[in-house]
């Protein structure tokens, strides 16, 4: 399927979009001799890859965020009050743009504190290079190291005696503010590889969080069970049921 449409996109055009600039660098490594990719890669192994992954990745985790976002406001009326008089207040009857995105400074305190408490990626992955010690610990080249980001997210020595609450308060000053250690916050990972989806994601969470704030009041159904499971990705084990009345 993927491949059908890259070779209905193939014919040249001025689009500027990902799926072009996967397309180019392709172009560009077929051009090279191939020799800018393993000799087992192929140029379409690239482009399905590439698009794969971007699929997962900015598909899953975001829809999982807005999920885990709109259970916690359920979960805390005060603080979906609180978000609804900011995106009214900023938005009035229009649909959110840009510049009131920005200035919707409570929501994105929300969006901080659900992913804090729910990262729907729940490791960030090393190999080693070479022979390391940290600390007192010897890892050996090709061991790969699992960082546990849920863990790290809930250290109370990190986060204070209020670790496992819900408290978006703590992110009224920013990240480096929130945490003792601000790089031990790592929802979208850390270093060279950090997400590269990760502006994309928070502008996509902001729109679909407020867009439903501005519209309905919801509450959590009382046959939601709350049971974070590991599935590859941080998800609710039997789904979040949400009763939701219009505005
Ligand atoms: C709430 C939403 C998202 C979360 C929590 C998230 C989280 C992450 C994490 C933890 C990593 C690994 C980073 C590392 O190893 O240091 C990652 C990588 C990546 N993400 Fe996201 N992501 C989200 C949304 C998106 C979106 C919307 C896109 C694209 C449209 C995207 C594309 C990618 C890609 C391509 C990588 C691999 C980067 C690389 O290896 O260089 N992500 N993401």
């Amino acid at each position: 399927m993927i491949l059908k449409i890259v070779r209905a996109r193939r014919s040249p055009t001025h689009e500027k979009n990902l799926l072009k600039l996967i397309l180019d660098a392709a172009k560009s490594y077929e051009e090279s001799g191939g020799d800018q990719l393993p000799a087992d890669v192929s140029a379409e192994m690239f482009i399905v890859d590439n698009c794969k992954s971007i699929y997962f990745a900015g598909h899953e985790n975001t829809g999982l965020t807005a999920s885990w976002c709109l259970m916690l406001l359920a979960a805390y009326p005060e603080w979906q009050a609180r978000a609804r008089a900011e995106v009214l207040d900023v938005c009035g009857s229009e649909l959110p743009n840009d510049s009131m995105l920005r200035q919707m400074k409570v929501l994105t305190m929300i969006i901080h504190e659900t992913l804090r408490l729910y990262p729907p990626v729940a490791f960030v992955v090393r190999e080693a290079l070479q022979d390391i010690s940290i600390e007192r610990i010897e890892i050996p080249k090709g061991t790969n190291i699992e960082i546990p980001i849920p863990i790290l997210h809930r250290q109370p020595e990190l986060w204070g005696q209020d670790t496992y609450q819900f408290n978006p308060e703590r992110f009224a000053k920013g990240i480096a503010k929130a945490c003792k250690v601000p790089s031990a916050y790592i929802p979208f990972g850390i270093g060279s590889r950090t997400c590269v989806g990760q502006n994309f994601a928070m502008i996509e969470l902001k729109v679909i969080v407020s867009m439903i704030l501005s519209r309905f009041t919801f509450s959590l159904s009382p046959g939601y069970q709350h049971s974070p499971v590991f599935r590859l990705v941080l998800e609710p084990e039997h789904g979040i049921y949400l009763y939701l009345q219009r505005i």
